[in-house]
């Protein structure tokens, strides 16, 4: 019975390289047809020669310091992942079962192209994610209209720099904006043009800062900046140059002029809970000076 089924077993016909290989000296002593399929090299031509010469370099040096020793050990090296050289040079990604029989190695090889182009998709799709999930991430924090940070994310990035500022003393300036008589441009223009001067406004602020800053549409045509390492002097000098640079800013002939409220981190701050809501309670009181003031003004606030 035994002997019938064996009869029934054809090594041609299975789909995978079979091959037996010569311990010491690595020629093939025998394999299948597959090899034909596999290697796309004749059976007769295979025959005789030395495994090594399908091998690739990597899994040459693999096979000559991993596997032979364990399978030298341990009579057997299961699922090893080994490229194969076909035809003119082309790599074959393959995974090999070998067995130590009778002083040979007895090697069953099935091609894994299928199994890593699967592989390949799915460490695509999910770089693919990643990215879109960090363009996500980037699009949260912006405003749509302005590509300012919108005030979630200002909010997140000053309790960032107040939270070390806890730890090591940064002087901070807070300079809080407000478009003066934006409601009049607003009717007299329209609501198309009022944003394009919100756009225009914002770009100044962006390219008025450092990286290190942090610069947002802290509300309608209301933004925020914090100055990170700034002293009184560097502040006031920023703010002067802001009333000059919003001098470039013109909707139909009229001039766009920013009323500014500045007030800074002290150390006293620091140890207040509540420190980013008194800052921003001084800030406002004077930007409220300088609109009482006549605007196109910076007040800055007495700590
Ligand atoms: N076009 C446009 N207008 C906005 C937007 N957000 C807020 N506004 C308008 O901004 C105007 C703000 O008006 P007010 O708060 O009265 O202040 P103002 O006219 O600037 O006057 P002062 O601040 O006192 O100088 C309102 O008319 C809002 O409708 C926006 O995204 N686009």
């Amino acid at each position: 019975m035994l002997r019938e089924q064996r009869s029934l077993i054809n090594l041609d016909a299975f789909p995978c390289l079979l091959l037996v290989t010569d311990l010491e000296s690595n020629r093939i002593k025998s394999c299948n047809q597959y090899v034909e399929t596999m290697l796309c090299t004749k059976h007769n031509e295979v025959l005789d020669k030395s495994i090594s010469d399908f091998l690739s370099k990597a899994t040459l040096i693999l096979f000559e310091s991993y596997i032979r020793p364990l399978i030298l050990d341990s009579g057997e090296c299961i699922e090893v992942q080994i490229t194969l050289i076909k035809g003119l040079n082309e790599k074959l990604p393959a995974v090999a079962n070998i067995i130590l029989k009778d002083g040979c190695l007895h090697w069953s090889i099935f091609s894994a192209t299928e199994r890593d182009k699967l592989y390949q998709e799915l460490i695509d799709s999910r770089d693919r994610l990643e990215q879109k999930t960090e363009e996500l991430i980037v699009l949260t924090r912006l405003d749509p209209l302005t590509q300012l940070l919108n005030r979630r994310a200002a909010n997140e990035d000053i309790n960032d720099m107040l939270s070390k500022s806890r730890r090591k003393f940064i002087p901070l300036a807070f300079i809080l904006i407000d478009i003066d008589h934006f409601k009049a441009l607003n009717d007299k223009f329209g609501h198309a043009q009022g944003d394009d001067a919100l756009k225009q406004v914002s770009d100044v602020l962006g390219q008025s800062c450092r990286d290190t800053d942090v610069v947002c549409r802290w509300g309608g045509e209301e933004f925020l900046i914090v100055l990170y390492d700034s002293n009184a002097n560097n502040t006031v000098q920023f703010c002067d140059r802001l009333h000059k640079n919003m001098q470039n800013i013109t909707v139909y002939q009229t001039n766009i002029t920013i009323s500014i409220g500045v007030s800074h981190l002290t150390s006293r701050d620091i140890k207040k809970k509540n420190m980013f809501e008194q800052i921003m309670k001084r800030a406002d009181t004077a930007l409220y000076e300088a609109k009482n003031k006549g605007r196109n003004r910076t007040e800055y606030s007495i700590n």
